[in-house]
């Protein structure tokens, strides 16, 4: 049998690949400012996020974490300041804000204008396992299925930032957690560039591709998490807690990463 001749390019090993275009953050704001009377709350703050990434932002209650969540949802004035961001925009905050007087399906599809709206509701709320709930009230909706009701209206509108306040701080621990699957699941259906405001540090390791720590008004930290997902909660993600909790100047409890180091795969850490 003739082999078929492989020709090498002596090149090959030493030709640079062409570079990447630089791709356009979705998100910029240099030098931002956000002051409310004497207190100047946003303080020359410098932000880049890059489309379809994951950004978690981490800080001390006060810190200004909501005030550049709102002002990047374009619900602040922000004066003459450049704030750039995609066109399309959804928020969805603690609470589902969903109106009661609304089926589900009609909450989803509020402001939506273009024909099909309820087919487009209905695929939206079949994507977060809503699709037998279309008629419901709100008030019979459980805190997780309201969430994601209010996933489902954020994400029918295709936005090119999707901003999460504290989206799951109300849910019980296991709701928390499904929702952590279903919110990763839909970035990597929808790929929106996220930026999700938590209190959790392990939530924001699980989940970020980037976890950034506001302090006095700027960017203070920044942990880039190259884990890949699904994340366990092994030595490597212990790390980065660690250095987290450190940046917000919280002890991480020594004892709990000691058994971690020692036990890498977990069995003897209760
Ligand atoms: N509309 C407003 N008028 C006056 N002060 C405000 C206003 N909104 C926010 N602030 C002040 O800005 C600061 C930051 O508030 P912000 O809600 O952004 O903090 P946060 O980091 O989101 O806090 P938390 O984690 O407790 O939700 C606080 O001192 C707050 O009182």
């Amino acid at each position: 049998m003739v082999q078929p001749r492989i020709r090498r390019r002596a090149f090959d090993a030493v030709t640079p690949a062409p570079a990447a275009a630089p791709v356009a953050p979705a998100v910029k704001l240099t030098g931002f400012v956000r002051q409310f009377g004497a207190n100047r709350v946003i303080d020359g703050l410098d932000l880049s996020i890059a489309p379809g990434e994951f950004v978690a932002l981490l800080g001390a209650s006060g810190s200004g974490k909501t005030t550049l969540l709102r002002t990047l949802a374009g619900l602040d004035p922000v004066g003459d300041q450049d704030v750039t961001t995609p066109d399309t925009r959804a928020v969805v905050f603690q609470d589902a804000r969903l109106l009661p007087w609304k089926k589900v399906w009609r909450n989803v599809a509020l402001g939506l204008k273009d024909k099909g709206v309820r087919a487009r509701a209905e695929a939206a709320l079949k994507e977060v396992g809503l699709g037998h709930r279309l008629d419901a009230w709100p008030s019979t909706l459980s805190g997780g299925e309201a969430q994601r009701t209010a996933l489902a209206r954020a994400l029918v509108r295709e936005p090119g930032l999707l901003l999460l306040d504290e989206p799951f701080a109300a849910l019980d621990a296991l709701t928390r957690l499904k929702m952590h699957d279903l919110v990763l699941n839909l970035w990597n259906e929808h790929r929106p560039a996220v930026l999700l405001v938590t209190h959790d540090v392990d939530e924001a390791i699980a989940l970020a591709d980037r976890v950034l720590v506001l302090n006095k008004g700027r960017i203070a930290a920044e942990e880039r998490i190259a884990l890949e997902r699904p994340r366990a909660p092994d030595a490597r993600f212990q790390a980065v807690r660690r250095r987290l909790l450190g940046h917000l100047g919280v002890e991480a409890p020594a004892s709990h990463e000691a058994a971690l180091v020692a036990f890498p795969s977990g069995e003897a850490v209760q």
